[in-house]
This record gives structure tokens, C-alpha cells and sequence, in this order.
């Protein structure tokens, strides 16, 4: 088997110690080509280029936004960049063997969490210290395990961007933002810088003039949304080790999931805040929340731009997404 290993030395808790680890252990079982990631976006041209070359596997060691652009890459396999978007109601995945399992003409995934979140690695199943997620992996590779999963895709003006557990639009996306900020200002990203940015956030939210509107195929239009989650697997994040379940039923085997919120004040936000930390299946309940539950595409259009996040990583303002379920996309070695 031909893999290659695609390294972020900057990823927040990625070392050499970790990266020689793997070398070894992958190395012992797979014919291995290690890359380290020098630049923003160079993952998807790696990930790209792999999937030219036919290898069979793609380990990732890093973050989530190490593991979207790898995951763009595999599916946009020119230069990891993304295909002029078709017309909404038509897939564009880009698959090489339509047969149902789009998966199976792409390099399967392995991934080693070495982020901050590493959401999409513990949504997995995997945990989240790098070494005992080698353990894992190592495991399914001998016992030949792998899973199908499916992605989300989002679709705005003439761009298109995969994710693997979430987008948003609205005040999550401007909370992504300011630690965006904060970390370009060399602040390290913490579950607690999350939490504080986001309080701090709230005060600074618009919580009186509604933007969106929640529109799709055989979906009843709902407007009046403040804020959208936007669900390809759940937990949606995690705060520390509790996760985060904004929309509990989604899974990486259904379409998408999505929770709006139509009120932002206090009275609203608190219970719908205390039901998401719980690990309760059921879904939050109340009149103000718009869900949706294993959608193949819906769209979110805003009279006014407003922040747009995807997997964590902030995409500016917006007035129109549509997203996308892309089932079958990636098999992954867990
Ligand atoms: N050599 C590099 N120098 C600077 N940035 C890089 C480099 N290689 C990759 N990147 C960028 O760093 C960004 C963040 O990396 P990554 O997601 O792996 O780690 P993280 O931010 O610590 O984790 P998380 O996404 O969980 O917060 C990625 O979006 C990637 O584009």
C-alpha cells in the first residue's frame, strides 16, 4: 500500500516527537512519502497530487483545517481547487466510479489529531491524543476496518468548499472570526479563548435585526434566523472533553442536519445552551429553533452579509449558501 503523510508543523499540538512516531509506525506497515505542509492551502494541492498519483491512503496529522483541505483536495483532484459549482439540485462530486460508492476511486483517509479542537478526528470515535489515535488506526489496519462517510458541501457565488463536521453563518461564524483574529495575533486557541471570545461576543451580536432565511427543496421556507448550524456529523464541537450537541441526530451516514435560532435574547439561548452540553439524543425543543434533519440540500440567503465559517475555519461575509450532502465521499481507516 502507497501512503502519504501529510504533516502541519504548525498545527497547535503537533511536534517532531509525535511526526517520528508516525513516520516509524506507518512506515512499518505502508510504503510511506511524508510531507510537511508549508503554507495555507498547500494540503489540497498534496492531497490532490496524491489522489493523481493513485496512492492508497492519505494520513493527516494535524487540525481540522489541515484535514478540510486535504479532504477538498481529494475530491477536487485539480490542484485541490474547486470546480465552477453546478446549478443547485445537482451534485458535483467529483468522483471517478459513479457506482454508488464514489469512495472507492479516492485514497482512503487516515487521520492523527494534532490540532486544537480535532473535531472531526474524536467525531470519528478517535481519541484525541495523536499517539493512542495511531494505536487506533494502526488497528484498522490490520483488521483491514475502514468506514464510508459522507461530507457536506457548501456553494456560494462561484466558489465551493467541502466540509467534514460543520459550517455556520451567523454569530458562531463571528466568534470564528475574533479567535481568528486573536490567534493571528499570536494568542494560542483554547476551549476557554472560545468560551470568553464568545461571551464577550454576545454583547457585541446583533440580536434585533434577523438575516436569514431557510429555504430548499420540499423544506417549508422558515425566516427570521439569527444564527445556522449547519451539521455533518454531531457532536458539533467539543468544550474540552463534553461535547457540544446542537443537533445530535446528525451522522456522517445521513445528510445534513441544521439548527437556526430565530431568538437570541438570554431567555432563549440559556436552556437551548444547558440541552446541547447534555448528553441527551433528544433534540433542544422551543419555537424559536428551525431544524432539519438528514436534508439533501437547503439554502440560507441573508438581506446582509453576514460571517460564514466552514469546519471551523472563518470564510467572510455572505448573503446566499446553499449546502449540500455528498454521501459516500471518503473511506477512512478507523
Ligand atoms: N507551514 C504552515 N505555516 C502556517 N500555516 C500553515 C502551515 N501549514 C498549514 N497551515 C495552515 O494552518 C491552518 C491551521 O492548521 P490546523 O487546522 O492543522 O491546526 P490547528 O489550527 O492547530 O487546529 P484546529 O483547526 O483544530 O484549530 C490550516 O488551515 C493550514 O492551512
Amino acid at each position: 500500500m502507497r501512503a502519504m503523510l501529510l504533516v502541519n508543523p504548525k498545527a497547535t499540538t503537533t511536534n517532531a516527537r509525535t511526526r517520528n512516531v508516525l513516520i516509524r509506525a506507518l512506515g512499518a506497515t505502508m510504503e510511506l512519502t511524508v510531507e510537511e505542509t508549508g503554507y495555507r492551502g498547500h494540503a489540497a494541492a498534496l492531497a490532490a497530487t496524491a489522489c493523481a498519483k493513485g496512492y492508497d491512503v492519505v494520513a493527516v496529522l494535524g487540525g481540522d483545517g489541515t484535514i478540510n483541505e486535504t479532504v477538498n483536495g481529494l475530491l477536487n483532484p485539480v490542484n485541490g481547487v474547486a470546480a465552477q459549482p453546478s446549478a443547485p439540485g445537482r451534485s458535483t462530486s467529483s468522483a471517478s466510479d459513479g457506482d454508488g460508492d464514489p469512495s472507492a476511486g479516492r485514497p482512503a483517509v487516515i487521520v492523527i489529531p494534532g490540532g486544537s479542537a480535532n473535531v472531526f478526528a474524536r467525531g470519528l470515535g478517535l481519541p484525541n491524543d495523536p499517539v493512542e489515535a495511531l494505536g487506533a488506526v494502526l488497528e484498522a489496519l490490520r483488521e483491514g476496518r475502514r468506514r464510508t462517510v459522507g461530507l457536506g458541501q457548501a456553494l456560494w457565488d462561484n466558489e465551493s468548499r467541502y466540509f467534514t463536521f460543520c459550517a455556520g453563518l451567523g454569530y458562531d461564524a463571528e466568534v470564528v472570526r475574533a479567535v481568528e483574529g486573536l490567534r493571528g495575533a499570536g494568542r494560542k486557541a483554547t476551549p476557554a479563548r472560545y468560551v470568553n471570545t464568545a461571551l464577550r461576543h454576545y454583547v457585541a451580536t446583533d440580536k434585533r435585526r434577523p438575516a436569514m432565511t431557510l429555504t430548499g427543496p420540499g423544506i417549508p421556507t422558515a425566516a427570521g434566523i439569527f444564527m445556522a448550524i449547519v451539521s455533518n456529523t454531531s457532536p458539533w464541537t467539543y468544550v474540552g472533553t463534553r461535547p457540544v450537541r446542537p443537533t445530535p441526530w446528525a451522522s456522517f451516514e445521513t445528510g445534513l442536519d441544521m439548527l437556526g435560532l430565530q431568538r437570541m435574547g438570554l431567555t432563549s439561548l440559556m436552556p437551548l445552551i444547558q440541552h446541547i452540553l447534555t448528553e441527551s439524543d433528544a433534540l433542544p425543543s422551543g419555537r424559536h429553533l428551525v431544524q432539519l434533519h438528514d436534508e439533501p440540500e437547503f439554502t440560507l440567503t441573508a438581506d446582509r452579509p453576514v460571517a460564514f465559517e466552514l469546519d471551523g475555519d472563518y470564510l467572510g461575509e455572505r448573503e446566499s449558501v446553499t449546502f449540500r450532502s455528498i454521501p459516500n465521499a471518503l473511506q477512512v481507516l478507523v
